[in-house]
């Protein structure tokens, strides 16, 4: 007993010596400042590469679209006038609707600007489109960001439900993509984004529709990432975990009603400030395909291309589980 309390005392003490020695605070200070200069590196590369440009976010009067249309108005630098309350009082009535327009231009001055428009409906895209060109000429980046997420059994959802998430999470973005595009191969530059999500990479259950616009949207994006790239055009697709966003509330259900409930995955989700900044960081790196999310819903990506039959099992019975609470 003495014997093991002596060599616990050892053990502490060597741990302290460890801990205390001369090199082990300025390793740590200087990891944490490369870290620091890394994160901040990053930021002026982003700056530099959103500067001058007509950049349009759809979705941006909510959660991870209003957090980047903000932190991209934040970007400006010092002596502009980003420090007017007015301006700030302009941008948050702006971001009152669906588009919002941020134009850097070479005064180093902004306006941001938003255009209405309903995902659901292809005439008011078309309209949005040319309003945004005859207004800014060009778009240097789009981010896709705008999306309705569900919750439903299969058998209960109705085909309406299925089309309007389709509609919303997939043919309206490419269809405002499918209209932009052409300017962007013409000037030989533009930038597309598309927010996905983890579920573009694998469907968990009660989310078919949802899930289901989402993996059309990596195969979307990644095919025209192929297929522009010798136009000069750059595709980032970007899947992010559960994020603290109204995502939840405002999902739908298996009639087409409000689901209306704020999920506990979505309370303790990732905070959209910082989920925006990442975006905006991938974004500045010209990033092809990007995950923001934590580690397990990352690693389960590869569970599902590595040993599927276990991910389906996984799955099956996190259904059961869910239905069983449901009826009970
Ligand atoms: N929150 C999360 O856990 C995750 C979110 N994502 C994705 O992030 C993106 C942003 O969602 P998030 O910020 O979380 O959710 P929010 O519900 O907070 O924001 C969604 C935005 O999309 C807009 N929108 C919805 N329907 C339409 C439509 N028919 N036409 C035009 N705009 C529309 C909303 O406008 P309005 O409010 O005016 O309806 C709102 O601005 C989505 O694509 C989502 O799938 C991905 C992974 C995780
Ligand atoms: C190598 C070992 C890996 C073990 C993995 C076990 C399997 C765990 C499954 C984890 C599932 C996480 C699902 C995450 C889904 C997600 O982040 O979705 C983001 C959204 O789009 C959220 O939208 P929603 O409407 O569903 O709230």
């Amino acid at each position: 007993m003495v014997s093991f309390k002596s060599r616990r005392n050892l053990m502490r003490g060597r741990v302290m010596d460890w801990v205390t020695c001369p090199f082990l605070l300025p390793v740590m200070f200087s990891c944490m400042g490369i870290f620091g200069l890394l994160k901040l590196l990053q930021w002026i590369r982003m700056k530099a590469y959103v500067r001058n440009s007509v950049v349009v976010i759809t979705g941006a009067t909510s959660g991870l679209g209003k957090e980047a249309g903000s932190g991209l108005y934040h970007l400006c630098p010092p002596g502009s006038p980003r420090t007017l309350k007015s301006k700030d009082t302009e941008l948050r009535s702006l971001l009152l609707r669906f588009t919002c327009c941020l134009v850097f231009d070479q005064g180093q001055t902004y306006k941001p600007s938003t255009v209405a428009f309903d995902l659901t409906d292809p005439p008011s895209i078309a309209a949005a489109a040319s309003k945004i060109l005859q207004s800014f000429g060009y778009v240097d980046i789009l981010i896709n960001n705008a999306g309705i997420s569900y919750r439903g059994t299969i058998v209960d959802t109705k085909m309406d439900v299925d089309r309007k998430v389709m509609e919303t999470n997939y043919f309206g973005p490419i269809a405002l993509t499918k209209a932009l595009l052409p300017s962007m191969i013409k000037r030989k530059k533009g930038h597309i984004v598309a927010i996905s999500s983890i579920q573009g990479k694998y469907s968990i259950p009660f989310r078919s529709a949802y899930a289901a616009s989402k993996h059309a949207t990596q195969a979307f994006f990644d095919c025209l990432r192929a297929e522009t790239e010798h136009d000069k055009i750059e595709v980032t697709v970007i899947s992010p975990g559960y994020i603290h966003t109204n995502l939840s509330l405002n999902a739908i259900t298996a009639d087409g009603s409000k689901y209306g409930v704020m999920d506990k995955t979505t309370t303790q989700g990732q905070c959209p400030t910082m989920v925006a900044r990442n975006v905006l960081v991938a974004v500045g790196k010209k990033r092809k395909d990007v995950i923001l999310a934590d580690l397990l819903p990352s690693w389960a990506i590869y569970l599902r291309t590595l040993v599927p039959e276990l991910f389906f099992r996984i799955m099956a019975s996190r259904a059961k589980k869910e239905q069983k609470t449901k009826t009970s």
